[in-house]
């Protein structure tokens, strides 16, 4: 049958038996992919022990066939790692299939457009907790932006509002946190490419990632079971407040096994898809504003400018002010997605996905069970859709009557089709009300030095789920 289909789409040379293994790097995998791009073109077939692998970089690709296509390119591949962390069963690393749909039902039940709007006033809060805190002390930022991001995750699906930086909650997402950006790059570990060698002694070489997965499976169990112990101990006393675990574990225990009742593992894995996917993405996602804000001053001004001529001084910025302030709108969208420097990365290569039947895309032939690879990254860099895409400019988005260049919103940033992220909504809030309070109330800079000259950060990164 293959002899008689279109060809595979176009690949770099391979090794013999092992194929593109060797090529592929374990960090920045997202450059290798994009340079792979620009010279076999937007989709560029990899193999790896006879694996097939597509890497899309394209808008174009991804949304026809990740979008248009859904129903053959939903599954995701295996992610060993994940599982012997104990992140199974939770959505995001769910084989396409019927738990997957459960879960996802359950997140979009919480987390869609409509039911998004409620969490704005805690949102507000915890923004302008997070500023206050900033301002009192500058120095213990990563530590405060992490706390701003878990404490609206947390008061979702748990109903606890954190008060202090001691909270055991804030302890246990750190920890949880960790876990997830010291897994190495979801999906190209040695263990994915080779799952046999997570059972390999751990001085085997490759077997790294699958012997620190294991010695955190505890902290990952304890994520799951603390937040349900304490719902159900609040719910026994009548003290539990409104909340996804809340509503959820009632109606178990009111009616177990009955019609619209979600089983415990779908529960808890839904729950722990919220802890996993909301916490440090959006506050790496901070981080990554701070960084873009410390290099380009210029941009903060231009801000302040806006927010002072359309808020003024008497009142902070609530989400209901969002159309009125086009700059901010640009300046978020911009540091969330394109980047002057090669290094400034955010966002990457998403989740993987896996087609499920063999299908055949503008004359290529694209194999069943492909891992698929949306270079997000990559395109945040296409040139026919951004000009100078490496330079920081968010005026790029403004229409060109407004001294703009008129150039589209990313739409790349959380992901695409049935896998689209779910927190989306509640993200953007998030992060638009953080920084617009940040702008309204601080003005960040460098820090200066005991020299008393002005220190620019360095620019690190740990690839994880999120940088
Ligand atoms: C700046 C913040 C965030 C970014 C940039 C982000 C980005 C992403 C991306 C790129 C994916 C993969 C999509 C795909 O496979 O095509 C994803 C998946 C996911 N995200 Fe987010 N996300 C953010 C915040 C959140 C929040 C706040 C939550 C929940 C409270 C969340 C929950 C999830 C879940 C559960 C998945 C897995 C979906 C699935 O496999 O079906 N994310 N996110």
């Amino acid at each position: 049958k293959r002899r008689r289909d279109p060809p595979l789409p176009p690949s770099p040379p391979a090794d013999p038996i092992i194929g593109h293994l060797r090529m592929i790097p374990q960090s920045d995998q997202e450059m290798f992919f994009y340079n792979l791009g620009k010279q076999y073109g937007d989709v560029v077939y990899l193999h790896v022990l006879g694996k097939p692998m597509i890497v899309l970089n394209s808008v174009k690709a991804a949304v026809d066939l990740l979008e248009k296509r859904s129903s053959n390119y939903s599954d995701r591949p295996d992610f060993p790692i994940f599982e012997l962390m104990g992140w199974d069963p939770t959505v995001t690393f769910l084989h396409y299939g019927k738990q997957f749909q459960t879960q996802r039902k359950l997140l979009q039940g919480y987390l869609n457009k409509n039911e998004c709007v409620n969490y704005h006033p805690f949102q507000t809060r915890e923004a302008r907790v997070l500023v206050q805190n900033l301002i009192a002390n500058p120095e213990a930022r990563d530590g405060l932006l992490s706390r701003f991001s878990t404490a609206i995750v947390i008061r979702l699906v748990s109903g606890h509002q954190i008060t202090s930086d001691d909270d055991y909650y804030i302890r246990m997402a750190e920890e949880v946190g960790a876990t997830a950006a010291n897994s190495g790059p979801p999906g190209s570990t040695a263990v994915d490419f080779f799952p046999f060698l997570k059972n390999f002694p751990s001085w085997f070489p490759g077997t790294y990632y699958a012997r620190y997965a294991r010695s955190v499976r505890k902290v990952v169990r304890n994520l799951h079971d603390y937040p349900h112990d304490a719902v159900q101990e609040q719910l026994k006393k009548g003290t539990a407040r409104p909340s996804f675990l809340t509503s959820q574990l009632e109606m178990l225990n009111n009616n177990p096994g009955g019609k619209g009742v979600n089983k415990l593992e779908d529960i808890l894995g839904a729950a722990g898809a919220m802890y996993i996917g909301g916490a440090d993405t959006t506050s790496s996602s901070m981080s990554i504003f701070f960084l873009a804000i410390v290099i380009h001053p210029e941009c903060q001004v231009k801000a302040q400018e806006e927010i002072d001529r359309v808020i003024g001084q008497g009142r902070l910025p609530e989400l209901t002010d969002r159309d009125s302030l086009p700059y901010m709108e640009c300046l978020m969208q911009e540091s969330l997605s394109i980047f002057f420097n090669l290094l400034l990365l955010t966002q990457t290569i998403g989740v993987p996905h896996r087609s499920l039947e063999d299908d055949i895309y503008n004359d290529m032939f694209i194999p069943k069970g492909s891992v698929i690879i949306a270079n997000i990254r990559g395109m945040t860099l296409d040139e026919s859709m951004y000009s100078n895409p490496l330079e920081f400019n968010p005026d790029r988005f403004l229409p060109k009557d407004q001294g703009g260049l008129g150039e589209p919103f990313p739409i790349t940033t959380f992901g695409f089709g049935r896998r689209v992220c779910p927190g989306k909504y509640l993200a953007d809030a998030s992060l638009w009300i953080a920084m617009a309070s940040l702008l309204a109330t601080t003005t960040i800079s460098k820090v200066i030095g005991n020299d008393g000259k002005e220190i620019t950060p360095e620019v690190v990164f740990i690839s994880g789920i999120a940088r």
